[in-house]
C-alpha cells in the first residue's frame, strides 16, 4: 500500500506557521498576514482600475484613478480643496477627466445635456450626494429617477412662480427688519458681519415661507450666529461624511447628549434638528387645515404616495435640506453681490440708476412688479452666480440604462476628435466654478462683468449656477425673485461711502476691511462655497 504523498514546505515557511500557530490567533504574525493581504488586495485592485475598469481610457490623474485617498487627502486632510485639483487636471488632460476610481469630470457645456438631461431620459444621482447631504431620504439625495419625479412633484407646486407670489408681502417684512437693522448699526457706527445677516434674513424667509413659522432670527441681538458657525460645522463635515459614511451614521444614531458632549459645535444645529422632528409633528397633528396648507408638507401629506413616504424622519430630511438649500446659497449669493456692488462703484451707479428709474420713492419697500424685470440688476445677479455660485460642490447625475459616448470638440485640445464610451451607472459630473471659468466661453473669466449677460444672452447655455435637467434648483424662481427684492431695497436707500466728499448726500455703505480673495471668493469647497482660513467675512460700516 502506497503513503500518500507530502508537498515540502520551504522550511523558513514552515518556521512562519509554527510560530503563527504557536502564537495563536490573535498574534504579531497574523497582523502581518493581514497587512501583506490588504496590501496585495489594494495593489490589485489599484491594477484593476488603472487597465481593466471601463474607465480606463479616460484622461486625468493615474493617482486619482487608483485610490480615493488622493480625493480624501485634498477634501478631509487639505479641507475642501479637490476642486482645485479637478481645474488642474482639466488645464492638462482636456474637457473630460476621471476624477476618481468611479466618477468621470466634465468642463465643456456641450456635455450639459448628457449629464443634466430633461425628463426624456432617466437621471439617477449617485448615492454620495445622500452621504454628503446627511439627509438621504429628501429629494436631492433620491437616487431612483422615478422615486425622484414622485416626490419632487409632490412640492413643485409650492416652488412654482404662481405660488411665490405668497411671498411677497413676507419678504417685503423682513426687508423691513433688515433695513431697521441696518439703521441702528448706522446710529452705533457697529461694523455689520453682512454675511450673517443675510444669513438669518434668508433664513428666516425660507422657514416662514416653507413652514409657516419663521426663525426669527434677524430680531435676534447677534443674528443667530452660534447657529450658524454650528451649521458651518455640520457643512464642514460632508467630506468625512461622504467618504467615511459610518461616521455620519454613528452621529445620526447617537443620542443627543452625546453629539452635545463629543461634538459641541454641533449643539445648535442638532437642536433645530430635533425642533424640525417636533414641528413636523406638530404640523401633522394641527386640527387646523390652513396650518397645513401653508407648509411644503401639504403636497406630500396630501398626495398618493404610499404610508413610508410620509413619515415624520422622511419628512424632516425634506423639512431640513429645504431650510440647508434655501438658507446658505442664497446668503452666499447676496454678500457677494453686495461686495461687488461696493468694490466696484461704476457698476453700482449703472444698478443704482435703473432702481431708482424703477422705484421713484426712496423710502418705499420695493414690490415684486417693481424689480422682477430690470435688465441690469438681472444681469448683475446672474454675473454674481457665475462667479461666485452658491453651490460649489461638483453635480452628480447618473444615467442608469444609457450609456453616454462623448467627443472632445474643442479645437485647441490636443485630443480633439476622441471619443469616450461612458458606461451606463457611471457618475458624471460637472462643477458650476469650474464651468463658469472656462475661458473658451466666458472672456476675462475672473474679471465681474453683468454687461457681458446683455451683450451676450447666448451665455446662458453654459450657465449651471442652478444646476440643469429634471434636477435642477427647486427653489431657483425663489431664490431669483428674493436676491432682486434684497438688492434693490439696498441699493435704493444706500450709496456708497465717498471718503473725499465732505458732505453726504443720504445713508452711505463702506467695505470695512473686506479683500476678494480672503473674504469672498471660493477658498474650501464644503458644498457651499467658504473663504479663507481665518476670514472674518463681508463686513460693512454704515453711516447713516
Ligand atoms: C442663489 C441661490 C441658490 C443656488 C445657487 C442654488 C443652487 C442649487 C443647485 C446647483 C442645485 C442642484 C444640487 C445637486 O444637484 O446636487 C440645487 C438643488 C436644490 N435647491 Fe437650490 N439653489 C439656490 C437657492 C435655493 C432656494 C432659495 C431653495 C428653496 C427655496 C432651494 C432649494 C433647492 C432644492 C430643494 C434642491 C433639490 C432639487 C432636487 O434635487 O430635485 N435652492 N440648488
Amino acid at each position: 500500500m502506497s503513503t500518500p504523498q507530502t508537498i515540502p514546505i520551504p522550511v523558513n515557511i514552515r518556521n512562519g506557521l509554527q510560530n503563527w500557530s504557536g502564537q495563536g490567533l490573535f498574534s504579531i504574525s497574523t497582523l502581518y498576514a493581514a497587512i501583506a493581504l490588504w496590501v496585495a488586495y489594494g495593489i490589485g485592485l489599484a491594477v484593476y482600475r488603472l487597465t481593466l475598469s471601463p474607465l480606463a481610457k479616460i484622461p486625468g490623474s493615474k493617482l486619482a484613478a487608483a485610490t480615493f485617498w488622493y480625493e480624501i487627502y485634498y477634501d478631509i486632510w487639505l479641507g475642501g480643496k479637490y476642486y482645485q485639483v479637478i481645474e488642474d487636471m482639466h488645464k492638462k488632460y482636456g474637457p473630460i477627466v476621471r476624477i476618481n476610481p468611479y466618477e468621470v469630470h466634465f468642463n465643456d457645456p456641450g456635455a450639459i445635456e448628457s449629464v443634466f438631461p430633461g425628463p426624456g431620459r432617466k437621471t439617477n444621482k449617485y448615492e454620495f450626494t445622500g452621504r454628503r447631504t446627511g439627509t438621504q431620504n429628501s429629494i436631492v439625495a433620491t437616487i431612483d429617477h422615478d422615486m425622484h419625479r414622485k416626490r419632487r412633484n409632490t412640492i413643485s407646486a409650492f416652488f412654482s412662480n404662481a405660488s411665490i407670489r405668497r411671498l411677497e408681502p413676507i419678504i417685503q417684512e423682513h426687508l423691513g427688519k433688515l433695513l431697521s437693522r441696518m439703521d441702528a448699526a448706522g446710529e452705533t457706527g457697529k461694523i455689520l458681519p453682512m454675511h450673517y445677516v443675510f444669513r438669518a434674513c434668508t433664513s428666516d424667509l425660507i422657514t416662514k415661507y416653507a413652514f409657516g413659522e419663521s426663525f426669527h432670527f434677524l430680531d435676534k441681538e447677534d443674528f443667530a450666529i452660534p447657529y450658524m458657525e454650528s451649521t458651518d460645522v455640520f457643512f464642514k463635515l460632508n467630506h468625512t461624511f461622504c467618504h467615511f459614511p459610518w461616521v455620519g451614521m454613528l452621529i445620526g444614531l447617537s443620542p443627543p447628549w452625546a453629539v452635545k458632549t463629543f461634538i459641541p459645535s454641533l449643539t445648535e444645529m442638532w437642536d433645530k434638528q430635533l425642533m424640525w422632528l417636533e414641528r413636523v409633528q406638530d404640523i401633522r397633528d394641527s386640527k387646523d387645515p390652513e396650518r397645513l396648507k401653508t407648509t411644503i408638507f401639504e403636497g406630500v401629506l396630501n398626495s398618493k404616495l404610499p404610508d413610508e413616504e410620509k413619515t415624520n424622519a422622511r419628512l424632516t430630511h425634506e423639512a431640513q435640506l429645504v431650510v440647508f438649500a434655501g438658507e446658505g446659497t442664497t446668503a452666499y449669493t447676496l454678500q457677494a453681490a453686495l461686495y461687488q456692488l461696493l468694490a466696484n462703484p461704476a457698476e453700482f451707479a449703472k444698478v443704482k440708476a435703473e432702481v431708482i428709474a424703477a422705484i421713484p420713492d426712496a423710502s418705499q419697500i420695493p414690490s415684486f412688479s417693481q424689480v422682477e424685470s430690470l435688465p441690469y440688476l438681472n444681469a448683475f445677479i446672474q454675473e454674481t452666480i457665475r462667479v461666485h455660485p452658491g453651490v460649489v460642490s461638483r453635480l452628480p447625475r447618473v444615467s442608469p440604462d444609457l450609456p453616454i459616448v462623448y467627443k472632445v470638440k474643442n479645437g485647441k485640445n490636443s485630443r480633439n476628435g476622441a471619443e469616450y464610451f461612458i458606461p451606463a451607472g457611471t457618475s458624471l459630473n460637472m462643477t458650476a466654478q469650474i464651468s463658469h471659468m472656462n475661458p473658451d466661453i466666458f472672456q476675462d473669466p475672473y474679471e465681474f462683468r453683468p454687461q457681458r449677460w446683455i451683450d451676450d444672452p447666448r451665455l446662458d447655455r453654459a450657465f449651471i449656477g442652478f444646476a440643469r435637467g429634471t434636477r435642477n434648483c427647486i427653489g431657483m424662481n425663489f431664490a431669483r425673485l428674493e436676491m432682486s427684492m434684497v438688492l434693490a431695497a439696498i441699493i435704493r436707500k444706500y450709496d456708497i461711502y465717498q471718503p473725499g466728499q465732505q458732505k453726504q448726500t443720504g445713508p452711505t455703505l463702506e467695505l470695512y476691511d473686506t479683500t476678494r480673495a480672503r473674504d469672498i471668493d471660493l477658498n474650501h469647497d464644503y458644498i457651499i462655497p467658504f473663504p479663507a482660513k481665518g476670514s472674518p467675512g463681508l463686513r460693512v460700516k454704515i453711516r447713516n
